[in-house]
């Protein structure tokens, strides 16, 4: 019989919450493995194994798996009977495997969870080491190399006996869900997707907020945004989104401020209601994709200003990034290609000629009571729609 064995070690650091990680950890495992049929799921000592897949279902179950937040790694195991000779076959299997990838030199390593079983943990990794080189070496080549093999047979003995020799990475992280809940301000450009993903790795879970300037910007760039919140959504299993017009609040800026604030202004604004949004649907905190420096627009004293707008935490996961890193992660994770193509965002619609790099937040403050502030963002909150886009 075949199983799932996966690892999930950063939980183990953490102490008594650990036991709502890991139950969190598994509603996530399960949700993700939905379309699957009669899956069972079980937790052992820092392990989750996942049984009564059917033979097809195994490279689906794992692809998924890629993508669930807290697990270190899996592997498809060999699940035998606590008993030697039961043992020795599901090695022999596993190590065949892998000579068939072109691998010869191995070590068996064991552990044993269940101290009861008669053997060693020594005992059982000698005898399973002999009877793969009696079986495999002559035909095979198979020899021992115990400091750096090509591959490495592994045994648990725990309620049964389980067996694996290749392991994949997991994605890591901490089960979602398992860190409050904050709102992203996403743009359809590179640097948001990637924030709110980092943020998600965390823990948290997210609700995308995104402005929009009808009919400057078309239902393409809607579209955009949609398609990077469904490439969010594989990683946070569904996601909120919301769209709120922002025409009417650009326009008025427009009108009334001098053109040197009207981004930082746009931004504050952009601030306020993802904060109005977020304290209406138990966000804790705003996420934005800024860093420093990348723009003109994301200076220090920038920042300052568009913090004083809200009370809630602003979380800048990107803020020490560079450029490259930000689009390395993007293209792991499949938002690059969408973040790249060119509709217009609401911000490159009304841009200033000569923007304030180093906007002072009094100046920007002043500036701003030439607008009745409060209305705008009534207006462009009651306009808002919102969507929930599900991972398929
Ligand atoms: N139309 C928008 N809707 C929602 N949030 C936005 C929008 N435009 C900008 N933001 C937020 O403000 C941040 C800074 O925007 P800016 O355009 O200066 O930066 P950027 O580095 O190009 O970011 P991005 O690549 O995410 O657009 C964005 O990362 C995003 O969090």
């Amino acid at each position: 019989m075949k199983a799932i064995l996966i690892r999930y070690g950063e939980l183990a650091l953490k102490g008594l919450n650990r036991p709502f990680f890991e139950k969190r950890l598994i509603k996530n495992i399960r949700k993700k493995l939905k379309n699957i049929e009669n899956i069972s799921i079980k937790k052992e000592q820092g392990r989750i194994f996942i049984e009564n897949l059917s033979e097809d279902h195994f490279n689906f179950a794992i692809e998924r798996l890629k993508k669930v937040f807290g697990l270190v790694g899996f592997t498809i195991c060999e699940v035998a009977e606590k008993e030697i000779e039961a043992i020795k076959s599901a090695d022999l299997n596993a190590a065949l495997n892998e000579i068939k990838k072109g691998k010869r030199t191995f070590k068996v390593e064991t552990k044993r969870a269940d101290k009861t079983f008669k053997l060693t943990s020594l005992e059982i990794s000698r005898l399973v080491g002999a009877h793969l080189l009696k079986n495999l070496a002559d035909m095979y080549g198979l020899v021992v190399d115990v400091h750096n093999p090509d591959f490495e047979v592994k045994i648990e003995i725990r309620d049964k006996a389980y067996v694996y020799s290749s392991e994949e990475k997991g994605i890591g992280g901490m089960p979602l869900g398992t860190g409050g809940k904050a709102h992203l301000l996403l743009s359809g450009g590179i640097d948001s997707p990637v924030a709110g993903f980092m943020i998600a790795k965390r823990g948290v879970e997210i609700e995308a907020v995104h402005f929009y300037s009808f009919p400057y910007t078309g239902e393409k760039a809607k579209e955009k945004v949609i398609d990077l919140c469904k490439v969010l959504a594989q990683f946070t299993d569904k996601l909120k989104l919301y769209i709120v017009p922002f025409i009417e609040i650009q326009t008025t800026i427009y009108e009334k401020c001098d053109e040197k604030y009207l981004t930082i202004i746009m931004r504050r604004f952009m601030m306020r209601i993802a904060e109005r949004i977020a304290k209406l649907n138990g966000g804790m905190a705003l996420v934005t994709g800024e860093s420093i420096g990348q723009v003109a627009s994301q200076t220090m004293e920038s920042i300052i200003c568009t913090n004083a707008a809200v009370s809630v935490p602003v979380l800048r996961p990107l803020v020490g990034m560079d450029k490259k890193e930000i689009i390395r992660i993007a293209k792991n994770i499949g938002t690059y290609d969408i973040s790249i193509l060119p509709y217009e965002d609401c911000c490159t619609v009304f841009v200033p000629k000569h923007p304030k790099t180093k906007p002072r937040l009094e100046e920007v403050i002043k500036e701003e009571e030439k607008l009745d502030i409060q209305l705008l963002i009534e207006n462009a909150i009651s306009n808002t729609e919102w969507m929930v886009i599900e991972d398929r």
